[in-house]
């Protein structure tokens, strides 16, 4: 698998790259980031993935997260895929609605047309892409951990509880957790997956816990001015879920922020100090 690079700049030490490569899942050109900190030469590192919000490309955490400085101190490679297939051909102007289609994958393999063909985020970020950044960057991938921000925070919890052995650890700002249940993961997930309920539920972190998959712990932090709290995100309902299960959660509510990379940032370090002390050794 090949890939070329857009740009290279030094950063804490380390570089901040954006690549970009023609995706057999999504069969079109993807672009994502990757900073890689200073390391010795033949060193193999822990990697942390984070999935973005509606809206976003690699771009808006790359530019605004402020991740480096934590990835240089405890040593993380940090990548940051696209949140859907883009360019000639493949439906879902954004024009038309800012959550569905381009900038709104939802991590899913859609099945309904004219979706299937290119909305394969699903297995474009847990499989295509964990390959092609073993392939090219010191990743030892016995140490790998998600996060994610919003619709991103769906996608990462949604992912780690499937593959309970791959991550060491998942947390999530601002996450959507149950989307069967909210307007954006209804929209979202009938229009990739169809009617059928049945098949949403392995892409809903709160159905999963019912139907038994488990994480050893969780961690997630929103703001209490964030303007999609209560109708989109309900993390009420991810708590509920979690001590049914008896999933140890820290669900932290940060008084006055809101859904924006202003929240994000400023809690960025901490989710990567907590992350990095479950990547030791
Ligand atoms: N304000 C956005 C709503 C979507 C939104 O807030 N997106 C979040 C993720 S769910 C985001 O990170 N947006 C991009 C940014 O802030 O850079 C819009 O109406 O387009």
């Amino acid at each position: 698998m090949s890939m070329h690079t857009v740009s290279l700049n030094k950063a804490y030490g380390g570089t901040q790259g954006v690549y970009r490569h023609a995706s057999h899942e999504t069969r079109t050109d993807m672009t994502f980031s990757v900073y890689v900190p200073p390391h010795a030469a033949g060193t193999r590192l822990p990697v942390v993935w984070y999935l973005s919000g509606l809206t976003c490309t690699h771009a808006n955490v790359t530019e605004k997260g402020e991740f480096r400085s934590a990835c240089a101190e405890f040593s993380l490679i940090f990548v940051a895929p696209d949140t859907s297939p883009r360019g000639e051909g493949v439906p879902g102007d954004p024009a038309n609605a800012y959550d569905f289609g381009l900038g709104a994958g939802f991590y899913v393999d859609a099945t309904q047309e004219p979706f299937a063909r290119n909305y394969r985020m699903w297995s474009y970020v847990t499989e295509e892409l964990p390959k092609l950044v073993a392939e090219n960057f010191p990743v030892d991938a016995s140490r790998q951990s998600i996060l994610g921000h919003s619709m991103g925070g769906h996608g990462a919890l949604t992912i780690a509880l499937r593959h309970p052995d791959r991550y060491r650890s998942a947390s999530a700002f601002a996450p959507i957790v149950a989307p069967s249940q909210v307007p954006w993961g209804i929209k979202a997930l009938g229009g990739y997956l169809g009617d059928a309920r049945q098949a949403w539920r392995k892409h809903d972190a709160v159905a999963l816990i019912e139907d038994g998959a488990r994480l050893s712990e969780l961690l997630v932090d929103y703001g209490d001015a964030d303007q999609f709290l209560t109708e989109q995100l309900r993390p009420e309902l991810l708590q509920g879920a979690c001590e049914k299960a008896k999933i140890p959660l820290t669900l932290r509510r940060q008084s006055g922020y809101d859904h924006s990379y202003y929240f994000i940032s400023t809690f960025m370090a901490d989710h990567l100090r907590w992350h990095a002390e479950r990547l030791k050794g």
